[in-house]
């Protein structure tokens, strides 16, 4: 079993003390397969968290147990110190979970769709209130534009602002850059950072290397199910550099992340 307390580390000066997500020796198995064999880890307050695997490696069924949509086999998990199978609503209520974009109306405006998952959270915004929403996610000229007509990155702003605004203390992101442009995906970055900053939690999953250099105080690597590194992306990379698998990867005549990630993981293409 992994340990699951943080490693110390330097990039995780604004993480908090305070253990926002516990995810313990959790198992999802789909029929007699086992997709996550006894999996833990804990994200910290004011931690950015990622998770990186090949395709299939149990990243998406992870991140399905903790947000309660998928029954895990075995485990516990804990968010904001409530057991989700004992407090599920509580433990819920702590959460954010970003939606895909094809998840919202495409006809309703940013405005209604604010509207509409306010009134989900419990919350009554003012219009000043959803003004500040919006200015915080420069959409402030697109209240009245049909969600659809926004672009990719224009969405994915709106979806993150939707998930975080009943403030909670965790924070879900699957794959929250993909198919974005580096513009989009540095304004994203930005916005993980500053609520990060406000103290949240973040979890997400990615495929992006780089993305878990720039954002991530700690990452997990996942594979086959199983979780075989977790700590801060230079310390990871520190500490293979000297493997065999790792120096053959390398392409670029100093080691990094990926170089690592597929030593570690293997050169095969997963289904
Ligand atoms: N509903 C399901 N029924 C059966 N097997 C499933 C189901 N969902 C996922 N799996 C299998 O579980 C394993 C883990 O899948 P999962 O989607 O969690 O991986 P992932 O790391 O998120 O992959 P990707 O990067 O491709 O999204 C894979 O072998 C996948 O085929």
């Amino acid at each position: 079993m992994e340990s699951t307390m943080p490693a110390t580390n330097s990039a995780t000066s604004s993480a908090s003390t305070e253990t926002v997500l516990q995810v313990e020796n959790l198992r999802v198995t789909y029929g007699s397969f086992t997709a996550v064999h006894d999996v833990s880890f804990s994200v910290l307050g004011g931690e950015i968290f990622g998770l990186l695997g090949p395709n299939g490696a149990g990243k998406t069924s992870s991140l399905s147990a903790i947000e309660g949509l998928l029954k895990p086999a075995a485990g516990n998990i804990a968010v904001g110190g409530y057991n989700l199978k004992e407090k599920p609503l509580h433990a819920k209520a702590n959460m954010g979970i970003q939606l895909q974009s094809t998840s919202f109306q495409s006809e309703l405006t940013v405005t209604e769709i604010i509207r509409l998952y306010a009134a989900v959270y419990g919350l009554s915004l003012s219009d000043s209130e959803i003004e500040a929403l919006l200015q915080n996610i420069k959409l402030e000229t697109a209240s009245s534009k049909r969600f659809g007509q926004l672009s990719g990155g224009q969405q994915q702003r709106v979806s993150l602002a939707i998930a975080t605004m009943h403030k909670p203390k965790l924070v879900l992101l699957d794959e929250p850059t993909t198919g974005l442009d580096p513009q989009s995906r540095r304004q994203l970055w930005e916005r993980m950072e500053s609520l990060r900053n406000a103290g949240h939690a973040i979890l997400l999953t990615t495929h992006s290397m780089e993305e878990a250099e720039a954002v991530c105080d700690r990452i997990a690597i996942i594979d086959h199910g199983r979780i075989i590194e977790i700590d801060s992306p230079q310390a990871i990379v520190d500490r293979h550099r000297n493997d065999a698998e790792v120096i053959r990867a390398s392409r670029k005549g100093k080691i990094t992340l990926e170089d690592v990630f597929i030593g570690l993981t293997g050169t095969a293409i997963r289904s």
